[in-house]
């Protein structure tokens, strides 16, 4: 198994600045944790643009809209345009619309947050539950009429997540054959500025069991996420590489898509996945402990 590339002088770093013309970005863990940013990554992407280079952002966060997105990178200070930024909310709403065609007369039901709901709306598909507080109330079997209409379940990253909504998506999918199962990611874990904490994958682990079901899933490694940024951001796969922390996401989804992998330590990949007897059958083309390493390319 080869072994990644480990960067560590000047000119390994300007080499890739200049090989590279398309950037594209994880953000949890290679951004940032949660409201935290990582020291040096204003500095690096400062850089790339000064290089002309293209920027992409691609996060599995579906708790936000590309929209609400663009707000955090403001109030962080990182330059980032709104048709730069690409998340799984976006990639579910356009799989349900454009790879499924749920048909116009469908509604979905959310187990999920406002990003995944402004998404949806933005696409022109009906939904129910999410942030809904009818919701998190207890849930009545006995009085729960399922929607004939609820064509799909999506479900994402919910902190709000309550054994009502579990039981009213497992219905809708269990009495319904035809409903559709969408995940929009299925991160294990996120790295929030205090640690480690439940991922978008543990809330829809619940449902996965309970049915015997598995999900599609629309987020990184899949390809939809892929085919999203391709339908607006045009690039050379030859040039462009991806930069992550998470092997089963990001440089998954990089070597899928035929991009050039970085992955960076700062986020939820560890030392011991890359090296020795342990380590990932999932190998990135380069590692380097954190985004800022690129500061040395100027
Ligand atoms: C971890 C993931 O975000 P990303 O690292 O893809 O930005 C998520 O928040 O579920
Ligand atoms: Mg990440």
């Amino acid at each position: 198994m080869t072994a990644p590339a480990r960067l560590s002088i000047a000119s390994e770093y300007a080499a890739l600045l200049v090989q590279f013309d398309t950037w594209m970005f994880d953000c949890d863990g290679v951004l940032w944790h949660g409201d935290r940013l990582i020291p040096g990554v204003i500095e690096v992407l400062a850089l790339l643009r000064k290089n002309d280079k293209k920027v992409v952002f691609v996060t599995n966060n579906a708790t936000k809209s590309r929209r609400s997105y663009k707000g955090k990178f403001d109030a962080l200070g990182v330059e980032a345009h709104v048709d730069e930024i690409f998340g799984s909310a976006y990639a579910a709403a356009v799989y349900l619309s454009s790879v499924a065609q749920l048909p116009k007369d469908k509604k979905v039901y959310v187990i999920g947050q406002a990003g995944l709901e402004e998404e949806l709306h933005e696409e022109g598909i009906a939904f129910l539950g999410g942030t809904d507080p009818a919701d998190a109330l207890p849930f009545d079997a006995a009085s729960f009429t399922p929607d004939p209409n609820v064509g799909a379940v999506v479900c994402g990253l919910d902190t709000a997540i309550s054994y009502a909504k579990y039981s009213k998506a497992f219905t809708y999918l269990s009495t319904n054959p035809d409903c559709l199962f969408v995940a929009t990611n299925e991160d294990s874990t996120y790295p929030s500025a205090h640690g480690l904490l439940p991922g978008a994958g543990a809330i829809s682990a619940p449902l996965r069991y309970a049915l015997g079901r598995d999900p599609v899933c629309t987020g990184k490694p899949a390809k939809v996420m892929l085919d999203c940024v391709k339908a607006k951001v045009n690039y050379d796969p030859k040039r462009t590489i991806m930069v992550g922390d998470r092997l089963n996401t990001d440089i998954l989804f990089g070597k899928a898509g035929g991009l050039a992998t970085l992955l960076v330590l700062t986020g939820i990949t560890q030392e011991a996945e890359i090296n020795g007897p342990g380590a990932s059958h999932i190998v990135p083309d380069y590692v380097t402990q954190s985004l800022a390493d690129l500061r040395a390319a100027a």
